[in-house]
């Protein structure tokens, strides 16, 4: 599906990082990443294997601290924030994990409800079927409600992944290779969802991902991540508008050229 014209904001970047480093022992994985998302944005971060795209995201969503440099993300800088301030923030951010991350003893409506019950104190039983009801909709998957993770394909347990993540509100998604291991029909179908989130939901989102495909169908921008810092940014034709021979190999071998 063709990708709906979106309004993004550029007067108003919900994520801002500038200077970020981060290494293992002497390994030295993030070198100076300077990098804005902005509010209404799909950014695709594409990259070779262990190049950081994953530290790069569990640093934005607080599960890793950096070594160095300014994130500020929605209002505030995460290098100086409380553990209290943290949690209130990351309820803020919605975070597609690679492999789905779903409470395989738990139904589908359990896996939707266990954010919401944990988070929303208070939370009346009608505002969370209603809620339930709302994201199982938005993804296409309503008739899923009293099925087991292990009785879904992999695309469903995908899209049920981003249902509970959803479930949040979140203002910013962060999405950890969301069409790996899945068919090339499920991939474009994942990307159209990808697209209808920020439509529907008016998120800002940072795409991770290997797959051009995907890159292509989702990303208002696209960010290249080499030896430790984004040294190609644009939209994904300027971006592949080159010989670098570190570049041009992954766009030939995606595409078969
Ligand atoms: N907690 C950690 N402790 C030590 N090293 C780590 C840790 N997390 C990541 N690394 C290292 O940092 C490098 C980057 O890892 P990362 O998972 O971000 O790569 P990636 O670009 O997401 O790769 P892939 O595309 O294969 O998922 C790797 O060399 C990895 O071994």
């Amino acid at each position: 599906m063709e990708k709906a014209k979106v309004k993004v904001d550029h007067t108003n970047p919900v994520i801002s990082i500038r200077g970020l480093e981060k290494s293992f022992e002497d390994y030295a994985v993030l070198r100076g990443i300077d990098l804005d998302l902005y509010q209404g944005e799909n950014l695709v971060v594409l990259g070779r294997s262990g190049t950081g795209k994953s530290v790069l995201i569990k640093i934005i969503s607080g599960l890793l601290r950096p070594d160095k440099g300014e994130i500020t993300v929605l209002g505030k800088n995460i290098a100086h924030i409380t553990d209290r301030e943290l949690q209130e923030l990351r309820i803020r951010i919605g975070f597609s994990f690679q492999n789905s991350a779903l409470y395989d003893s738990m139904t589908v409506r359990k896996n939707l409800e266990f954010p919401l019950v944990r988070n929303r104190k208070g939370i009346t039983r009608k505002e969370i079927d209603t809620n339930v009801e709302t994201v199982l909709d938005a993804v296409g998957l309503s008739q899923t409600i009293n099925q087991m993770p292990s009785e879904l394909s992999g695309g469903q347990r995908k899209r049920i992944g981003i249902a509970r993540t959803l479930i949040l509100n979140p203002e910013i998604m962060l999405y950890d290779e969301p069409t790996a291991g899945l068919d090339p029909i499920t991939c474009i179908e994942i990307n159209d969802l990808i697209n209808e989130v920020q439509q529907r939901f008016n998120t800002s989102s940072i795409i991770i991902t290997h797959d051009l495909t995907c890159a292509k169908q989702t990303g208002d921008r696209i960010a290249m991540l080499l030896e430790g810092q984004f040294q190609r940014t644009g939209t994904f034709d300027e971006v592949f508008d080159t010989n670098d021979s570190r570049v041009k190999p992954f766009f030939d071998y995606n595409f078969i050229k």
